[in-house]
């Protein structure tokens, strides 16, 4: 379940580090061009300020220089001079003058047909006033702006206003008051319209990106197409996407090198141990001279989220090459203790074998745990049995020293496996043990023809001569059983007794080998063939 879900979440994890730098830089690149369209917008909303000021005071300028003494209006001097005054003028396209509220004269002449006087829109300070939308005689073809001042009109051209050179995709607008539009330089759209000459604004919605400025009488305001302003963001894509890959692919590679290390043997191991994910099965360890239950050794098993049961000749061997076996056999002490403490309490003729790696054996870390652990608990020291298989006695003076502590703590120490590895008779007789295990390869070949069955009696009295108590591992038969009792063996276990049970199965086991023999649930135990998830396997 946990590779599975590793796996599930590295793959999600590459995806999404394949995928979000890639859209982190498509967004930002986007948030910038949005806010650099904005600014550019802004830009040219106040050029179209200025340029409207400039066609103000240009238009300010014209109609003051127009103005003659009183009585020499619409004469051919004046005439002349509006029309030098008309053509010097850069926004100006007329002057005319109105004589009793009706226009008089204009840069062309005389005017024979009198015009009434339109009132202005916007009154200016000076005696300046504005009219927005005035329909000329001389320019009937379109709608002009005009300013006036005492008895003078100039014509304005409303496109002056907005005169500005712009890219082709762009729209650059003047307003003036409330919702008064005076000129445009390109297409309209009503909605976006209210909502500049409202202003001021800056913003985009699914068609424009817009800004505007009021600087009081005027609102300027520019606005272009969104999908064309946003266009060139095509290239920067194009620029980035080589980056964005590489990002993408140092994450991802990142990622992958996460998972391994995660999905490693070694580092499922280190978690499994941070989540405590151990439990201890004890195997009963049966007194052959009374068929009781006196001890038990402790077997560790690792429980997997999934349920599945991993035995530890699978993780030991891990844990000892890693360094992971101290956390682990702190785990195992500490299980220990918590399960079988007030048994062990209960009945002080009752011990626990643990297994001590050879790693522990030489670093000597475990002790000062069990110890305090002991201590704590109120077990006896001599309840708590140390087996290391040969393997930890092969440096014999460090392994000396370490044995000489535990004993000297008051444990019992026995060696495992025995006959298995790189015994000798010197190792034995230079180790202050307490007790012997016999290899379960050499119980299976008692009353064989099996080389080994000639060895067993040999190890027995190797061990009887070294004053060495004798457990037998692995008795499955009652012709082995035999044979060992026949032989002095006083302990035993195998599963002609029982399978490692877990600590609640085993206090029952204990209660009811109390009774010589062994009662109901010895034979259950014995008839167990899936008790033992590992055992059994
Ligand atoms: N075929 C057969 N097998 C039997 C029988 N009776 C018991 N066994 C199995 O023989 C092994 C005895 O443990 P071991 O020799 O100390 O060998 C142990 C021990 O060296 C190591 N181990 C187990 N728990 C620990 C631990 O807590 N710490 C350390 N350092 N090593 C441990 O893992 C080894 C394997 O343990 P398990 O798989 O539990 O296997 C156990 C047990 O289940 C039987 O009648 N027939």
């Amino acid at each position: 379940m946990r590779r599975r879900t590793i796996l599930i979440i590295a793959a999600c994890l590459a995806i999404l580090a394949g995928l979000l730098p890639m859209v982190a830089v498509a967004h930002l690149l986007r948030v910038r061009a949005v806010a650099a369209e904005q600014r550019h917008m802004e830009e040219y909303a106040r050029w179209t300020l200025i340029r409207a000021n400039q066609v103000f005071a240009d238009a300010r300028r014209t109609l003051l220089a127009a103005e003659v003494p009183p009585g020499t209006e619409c004469s051919p001097e004046h005439v002349a001079r509006l029309r030098q005054i008309a053509m010097d003028a850069r926004s100006v396209e007329d002057i005319g003058y109105f004589r009793d509220g009706r226009l008089a004269c204009t840069s062309l002449g005389p005017v024979g047909q009198r015009v009434p006087r339109t009132p202005p829109d916007l009154r200016l300070g000076g005696g300046f006033a504005v009219i927005f939308h005035l329909q000329p005689r001389t320019f009937r073809s379109q709608p002009m702006l005009a300013m006036s001042h005492g008895g003078y009109t100039a014509l304005i051209k409303p496109e002056r206003l907005v005169d500005v050179l712009t890219d082709s995709h762009m729209t650059l607008g003047i307003a003036a008051g409330p919702g008064r539009l005076i000129a445009l330089s390109g297409r309209t759209d009503p909605q976006l319209l209210r909502t500049l000459i409202a202003g001021p604004t800056a913003g985009i919605d699914d068609h424009h990106v817009f800004a505007s400025l009021r600087e009081a009488p005027l609102t300027a305001f520019a606005f272009s197409d969104r999908a064309q302003a946003l266009g060139r963001l095509r290239n920067d894509y194009l620029l980035l996407l080589p980056m964005g890959l590489l990002v993408s692919t140092l994450l991802v590679g990142l990622v992958i090198w996460v998972s391994r290390q995660r999905l490693s043997p070694e580092k499922e191991l280190a978690i499994a141990i941070r989540k405590r994910e151990f439990v201890v099965h004890y195997q009963p360890i049966i007194d052959l001279s009374n068929g009781r239950c006196v001890a038990a050794e402790a077997l560790l098993r690792w429980r997997r989220p999934d349920g599945r049961w991993i035995g530890p000749d699978l993780f030991i061997p891990l844990a000892e090459e890693t360094g992971l076996i101290s956390p682990l056999t702190d785990l195992l002490i500490e299980r220990v203790i918590e399960d079988q403490a007030a048994l062990l309490r209960a009945d002080r003729d009752l011990h626990i074998s643990i297994n001590i790696s050879a790693r522990d054996l030489e670093s000597g870390r475990f002790l000062p745990v069990l110890t305090e652990a002991v201590t704590r608990s109120g077990v006896a020291p001599s309840q708590i049995w140390i087996e290391a298989t040969e393997q930890g006695f092969i440096r014999a003076e460090i392994a000396a020293g370490a044995v000489e502590a535990a004993r000297a703590a008051g444990h019992m120490v026995a060696i495992d496996d025995f006959g298995t590895g790189y015994s000798s008779l010197s190792l034995l007789q230079g180790l202050p043990l307490d007790a012997l295990k016999i290899d379960k390869s050499f119980v299976e070949a008692i009353a064989t023809d099996a080389a080994t069955s000639v060895v067993t009696p040999h190890i027995i009295d190797m061990a009887h001569g070294l004053k060495l108590r004798i457990i037998a591992e692995g008795v499955e038969t009652r012709e082995q059983e035999a044979y060992l009792r026949a032989a002095g063996v006083r302990l035993a276990q195998g599963w002609l007794y029982s399978h490692a049970l877990p600590a609640s199965e085993f206090a029952t086991f204990h209660q009811d080998r109390k009774v010589q023999g062994g009662g109901a649930s010895a034979r259950r135990a014995r008839a167990r063939s899936g008790g033992d998830a590992i055992a059994a396997r």
